[in-house]
């Protein structure tokens, strides 16, 4: 039964530090890692691929329930993201790619076709699931529930670190004011909007180290599942 395999959920806003301390948690605890933001930017690549505009829900839907993705783990614990035979690893992380991704998870039945591919990623012995309704939608039975946030200009100067080392080209006055944007529009959609769940602990990431952030985690997940 899928229902009995824990899940430790950890939602949050973009930039908070929700992808590395999950993969942190993941790999200390040896479970399973989902990263349904993941899915969300490749739909945003597909729709790109088949020259779709994301202004409307219904010609998306058939390239949300047909997504052809794949997520590869190597050795070094890297994923290979690979849609439609194509590497878009380091395509999907693009800005411009984020921003897309939240316009088409503001539509309803797109969220929906895509409920049971990150459901299939609850196997044993655990799952990690970073998003933004994983607690309040995707998995509301967890067991662990966590909301990681930090203040916009940290998680701005954050994400214009990360990209600048990915090589592109950023402006650190655009970034602020792009996080703010994604951040009212995924808090005031109309379907699984961006907010703790009533179960979650809140974790204020702005003063705090990756190191401590994980730490927190793990011994609020030791408290919880003992
Ligand atoms: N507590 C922290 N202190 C300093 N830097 C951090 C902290 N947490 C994460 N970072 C850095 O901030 C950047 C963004 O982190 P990350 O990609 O994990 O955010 P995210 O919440 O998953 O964002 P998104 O939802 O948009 O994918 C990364 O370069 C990461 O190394
Ligand atoms: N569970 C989720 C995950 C993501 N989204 C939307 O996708 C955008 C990109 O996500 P990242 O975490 O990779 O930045 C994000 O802004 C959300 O709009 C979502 O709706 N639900």
């Amino acid at each position: 039964m899928q229902e009995s395999v824990p899940v430790i959920t950890i939602d949050g806003p973009s930039g908070a530090g929700k992808g590395t301390a999950s993969r942190l948690v993941a790999e200390q605890l040896g479970w399973e890692l989902l990263d349904s933001g993941a899915i969300y930017r490749v739909l945003a690549v597909a729709t790109q691929h088949h020259g779709v505009s994301v202004e409307e829900e219904e010609p998306l839907i058939p390239i949300a329930s047909h997504l052809d993705v794949q997520f590869e783990v190597s050795s070094d614990q890297d994923v290979k993201v690979i849609l439609e035979g194509e590497d878009v690893t380091t395509t999907i992380r693009q800005e411009e790619v984020g921003e897309l991704a939240s316009k088409i998870a503001a539509f309803p039945r797109i969220r929906e076709a895509l409920l049971r591919r990150q459901r299939a990623f609850r196997t044993l012995p655990g799952l990690v699931a970073d998003g933004r309704d994983m607690g309040t939608v995707v998995f509301t039975d967890a067991p662990v529930k966590i909301f990681l946030t930090a203040s916009a200009e940290e998680r701005a100067q954050r994400r214009f670190q990360q990209l600048k080392e990915k090589g592109f080209d950023v402006n650190i006055g655009r970034l602020l004011e792009d996080i703010k944007q994604r951040d009212e529009r995924d808090q005031n959609r109309k379907v699984a909007p961006l907010v703790p769940a009533e179960d979650a602990l809140i974790i204020d990431s702005t003063e705090l180290s990756i190191d401590e952030v994980v730490n927190k985690m793990l011994s609020y997940v030791n408290e919880k599942l003992g």
